[in-house]
């Protein structure tokens, strides 16, 4: 008797699963992989989610942003006892952003069965955490150290740990962690099951890490290719000393959407982050010598958009999940192959697609080719934009914001002021006129400007030109403009000189050291009311 109702319970349980590919999951789970817009399981998932469901110790790898996440998450829903406060699963990042990232996406998963995830890493109160674990949490997701700290004051168990991943599995047994991981590990019951995840396992890494598993399946989906199709690979060379215009105008001439500049070190992005704000772009940086709360406010601001620019070190390398990055530039070379991978996955995620761009001087053409060898790319060369390819692709940026608006329709008043106009003038010029006013602004000047010198080639030595976009024609004297300048960037007056004064513009000459600081503070400053800005001086 007893054991024929638990037959039908079984056949009752079976009925209710759901399909998701071939994969069977109870309603709850795939309800809430439904929500988040699963349709369909990745390569990955298809292939590891029934290996891990059957208990077996897995190392899975597949490229950037084809969702290794859900691989764990999914299973840990499925399995993990939302009723028992004990961590059931623990999930080892590289570093805090991933953390939190990681600890949402298995919180979205486990959200109808209540399965609470909770991050824990370095930065962040200590005793927050603390309460938050004496709360009950089934999945720990944190950084080795803090993770180590948490077990040293005993405010976390990992007796009853049934699962353990190492996210960026490579990286976390990599020298930086390993002793870290083995310290972690042995808090965790023999019989646990161990996964291990990451878009590159080199070799040796494999090796060590079959130490701490138990005979463990290898599935692999990215054996041909370690990286994503849909990313078009290019390269630019330029001499080191050019690096910063070289960037500036790859993001004129490109279609910027939210991007992710990479640099070498922690000055490195510091010091690219004010030359580009000198240069008129918003970035921000991102880096490990930044406070908690500071990483926080500029991952939020990039995840929502406010920010387009990331400038990061490899901190941003690793599992990073934004939506909708458009670019990834290397400003510096990656040091290694697998760096390479991880920076240049954080676009083309999920099907999309993306653009990977590698800043290059000539020495760095060797480490260029081994990065193709190693990840079988084809990182394909390109030449740096002109000042003339860029002036084009801002008309073609304007044809087709007019365009877009032509197909549009719903011009209403706007046809009776044009008709208006048209007993008078010529269509053409009234069109003409209509353009110049929204891209010069209500101040767009109605007479011919003789043509300035461009360039630097003028300047006396150790001096730099720089070119103010006021001239004679706003009424003010360009020499007050510069007294005022000189006074907010608190330096003499007369160590601005000026060069030449035409209608709309006005040349200066300001020794280097002091050109950022005159055009830093311009950028910000109106001057009767118009917003001025001062660049350095164009060559044409
Ligand atoms: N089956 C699926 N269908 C649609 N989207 C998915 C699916 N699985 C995962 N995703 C989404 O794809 C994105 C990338 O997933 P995820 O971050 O897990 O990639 P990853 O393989 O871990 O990449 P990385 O190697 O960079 O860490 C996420 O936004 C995730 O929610
Ligand atoms: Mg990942």
């Amino acid at each position: 008797m007893v054991e024929n109702k638990n037959i039908a319970n079984d056949q009752d349980k079976a009925k209710d699963k759901v399909k998701f590919g071939e994969i069977e999951l109870s309603p709850k789970v795939a309800k809430a992989i439904f929500d988040m817009g699963f349709e369909e399981p990745s390569p990955i998932q298809a292939k590891a989610i029934p290996v891990i469901m059957q208990g077996k110790d897995l190392i899975g790898q597949a490229q950037t942003g084809t969702g290794k996440t859900a691989t764990f998450g999914i299973p840990m829903a499925e399995t993990l006892n939302p009723r028992d406060g004990r961590v059931q699963a623990l999930v080892l990042c590289p570093t805090r952003e991933l953390a939190i990232q990681v600890a949402q996406e298995i919180s979205k998963i486990g959200r109808q069965n209540d399965l609470k995830a909770l991050p824990v890493y370095g930065g962040q109160s200590i005793d927050r955490q603390i309460r938050a674990l004496r709360y009950g949490v089934q999945v720990v997701i944190g950084t080795p150290g803090r993770i180590l700290d948490h077990l040293s004051r005993k405010t976390l168990r990992l007796n009853n740990v049934r699962m353990v991943v190492l996210d960026e599995a490579d990286e976390m047994l990599d020298m930086g962690f390993v002793e870290d991981i083995e310290a972690i590990l042995k808090e965790t019951p023999e019989e646990r099951q161990t996964l291990l995840f990451s878009a590159t396992m080199p070799g040796p890494i494999q090796q060590l890490a079959r130490q701490y598993m138990k005979e463990p399946e290898f599935v692999t989906i990215s054996r041909d290719k370690l990286t994503v199709p849909l990313i078009e690979q290019v390269y630019y060379e330029c001499k080191e000393s050019q690096k910063v215009d070289a960037l500036c105008r790859i993001l004129d001439m490109e279609e910027i959407g939210s991007s992710i500049i990479f640099c070498r070190t922690k000055r490195g992005v510091d010091e690219l982050v004010a030359a580009l704000e000198t240069r008129g772009y918003f970035a921000e940086g991102l880096h490990g010598d930044l406070t908690q709360a500071q990483r926080d406010r500029v991952m939020k601001k990039f995840r929502d958009g406010k920010a387009e620019l990331l400038i990061a070190t490899d901190v941003a390398a690793r599992g990073l999940d934004v939506e909708n990055v458009t670019h990834v530039i290397n400003y510096d070379i990656p040091q290694d192959p697998e760096s390479y991978v991880h920076r240049i996955g954080r676009t083309g995620r999920a099907g999309r697609k993306g653009i990977a761009i590698t800043l290059i001087n000539y020495r760095e053409y060797r480490q260029l080719k081994l990065i193709e060898r190693v990840t079988k790319a084809r990182i394909q060369r390109r030449d740096l934009p002109s000042m003339a390819d860029i002036v084009e692709r801002q008309k073609e940026a304007h044809k087709m914001k007019i365009v877009k608006l032509l197909d549009g329709g719903h011009f209403g008043e706007y046809k009776s002021i044009i008709s208006e106009l048209a007993e008078e003038y010529d269509p053409m010029e009234i069109a003409a006129a209509t353009l110049k006013l929204l891209i010069e602004g209500p101040e767009a000047e109605t007479e011919k400007d003789e043509a300035p010198e461009f360039g630097n080639t003028g300047a006396e030595p150790g001096m730099v030109r720089l070119f103010m976009n006021i001239g004679r024609a706003q009424g003010i004297r360009p020499q007050d403009i510069v007294r005022a300048i000189a006074e907010e960037a608190g330096i003499p007056g007369n160590v601005i000189g000026v060069i030449n004064i035409y209608d709309k513009f006005t040349f200066v000459e300001v020794p280097e050291d002091v050109a950022g600081r005159v055009m830093g503070v311009m950028h910000q400053n109106m001057i009767k009311g118009r917003k001025i800005s001062v660049e350095p001086a164009k060559a044409r």
